[in-house]
C-alpha cells in the first residue's frame, strides 16, 4: 500500500476559483486547506475563465503554505476531462472528484493521472454526496487499500445528499448523521481521512463550533467550511483538548516505566488502561504535533 500523506486536515475551505477576491485572501487564512472549486461554486458562464485562475492559483503557491487541492467538474460534465487534464497539469496536492458513485468512477480518474504523474505525489479525494456513492462507499473506499490507487480522502458533501434523498435539512443533522457516521466508518476500513461536509450558515459561529464538536465526536478528520469566520472554530474542535494531550502524556509515561513493561492491561487513576489505549494516545498526540506545526 502506498503511504499516505499525514497532513492536519482540520479546516477545509473551498474558494470558488473564479472569484480572484476570495483567492488573494488565502495567503492570510489559517487554514490547514483550501479546495479551489471549479464545481458548484462557479457559473456555467464562467467555468473556463475559473479554470485558467485556478492554473494560475496553483503555479503562485509558496512554500510552507496550505495543502491545495482543486475540485474539478464531474467528469460525465462537459466540464470534466478539460478539468481533470488542466488539474493534472497544474500539479496540487490533490484533486477532489465530486459526484463519485462508484469505484469504476475514481478509477478512471486515477488511469487519466496515471498517465503523467507518479503516485503519491498527485492524490486523489473523493465526494461522498450521492445516495449511489452512499450504496456503494465500500467498494470505493476498498480503493484506499489498493496498492496502485491513490485515494487518500473522503469529503461528505451533504448538501448534494440533501438535494438528492429529499431528506429535511434540520439544524442537527438529525437525518443526515447515519450517512456521515457510515462515511467515516468507511474511511476507516479504507485507511482514509474523512471530512465533514459543510455548514452554510456561516453567520452564527456558536452552532458553528458545536458542528464541528459533533464531527470531531463522530470521527471525522477535519471539517470542509465555505467561508474564513469558520476557520477558527474548526481548527479548535479539531484539535485535541489540553486535557486529551495530558491524558494521552500520562498512558505513555505509565506504559514507559519498568514495572509495566511487559504488561498489557495496567490501572491508572482508577481505570483500565491496555495497550490499545497506548496506540490511540499516540495516535492522538501525533495529531496534535501536526496541528502544532501548522504555525502560520
Ligand atoms: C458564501 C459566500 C458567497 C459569502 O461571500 P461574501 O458575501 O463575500 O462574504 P463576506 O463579505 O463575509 O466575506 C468576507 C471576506 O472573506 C472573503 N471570503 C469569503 N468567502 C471566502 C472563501 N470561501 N474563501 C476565501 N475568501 C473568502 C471575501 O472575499 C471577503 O474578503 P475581504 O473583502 O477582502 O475581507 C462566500 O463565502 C463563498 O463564496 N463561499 C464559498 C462557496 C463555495 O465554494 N461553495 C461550493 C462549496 S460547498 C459544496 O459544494 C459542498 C458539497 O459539494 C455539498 O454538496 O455539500
Ligand atoms: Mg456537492
Amino acid at each position: 500500500m502506498q503511504i499516505r500523506p499525514t497532513r492536519p486536515r482540520r479546516s477545509v475551505l473551498y474558494v470558488p476559483a473564479a472569484n480572484e477576491k476570495a483567492l488573494a485572501k488565502v495567503p492570510s487564512l489559517a487554514c490547514d486547506c483550501v479546495v479551489v472549486d471549479l464545481e458548484d461554486a462557479v457559473a456555467p458562464a464562467q467555468k473556463v475563465v475559473a479554470r485558467e485562475r485556478m492554473r494560475d492559483f496553483v503555479a503562485a503557491r509558496g512554500e510552507g503554505g496550505p495543502e491545495i487541492v482543486v475540485r474539478v467538474n464531474a467528469l460525465s460534465s462537459e466540464w470534466g476531462n478539460a478539468d481533470l487534464l488542466a488539474a493534472r497539469e497544474a500539479r496540487p496536492d490533490a484533486i477532489l472528484l465530486p459526484k463519485v458513485e462508484t469505484a469504476r468512477d475514481v478509477l478512471e480518474a486515477n488511469d487519466v493521472l496515471d498517465e503523467t504523474e507518479a503516485r503519491a505525489s498527485l492524490w486523489l479525494w473523493a465526494m461522498i454526496e450521492t445516495p449511489r456513492a452512499m450504496l456503494n462507499i465500500g467498494a470505493i473506499a476498498a480503493l484506499g487499500r489498493d496498492r496502485g490507487a491513490r485515494l487518500a480522502c473522503l469529503v461528505a458533501g451533504t448538501n448534494d445528499l440533501v438535494k438528492e434523498t429529499g431528506v429535511l435539512a434540520t439544524p442537527d443533522r438529525r437525518y443526515l448523521v447515519p450517512w456521515l457516521m457510515q462515511i467515516v466508518l468507511a474511511a476507516r476500513a479504507g485507511g482514509l481521512d474523512a471530512l465533514d461536509g459543510v455548514r452554510n450558515d456561516f453567520s452564527d459561529l456558536d452552532a458553528f463550533g458545536a458542528e464541528c464538536g459533533e464531527g470531531r465526536d463522530m470521527g471525522f478528520d477535519g471539517k470542509t467550511l465555505i467561508h474564513p469566520a469558520q476557520i477558527g472554530p474548526a481548527n479548535t474542535a479539531f484539535s485535541p483538548s489540553a486535557e486529551a494531550v495530558a491524558e494521552a502524556l500520562a498512558i505513555r509515561a505509565a506504559f514507559a516505566l519498568p514495572e509495566n513493561a511487559a504488561s498489557g492491561v495496567i490501572s491508572l487513576d482508577g481505570k483500565m488502561v491496555e495497550r490499545l489505549h497506548l496506540d490511540q494516545a499516540e495516535r492522538l498526540l501525533a495529531k496534535a504535533d501536526l496541528g502544532k506545526d501548522q504555525t502560520r
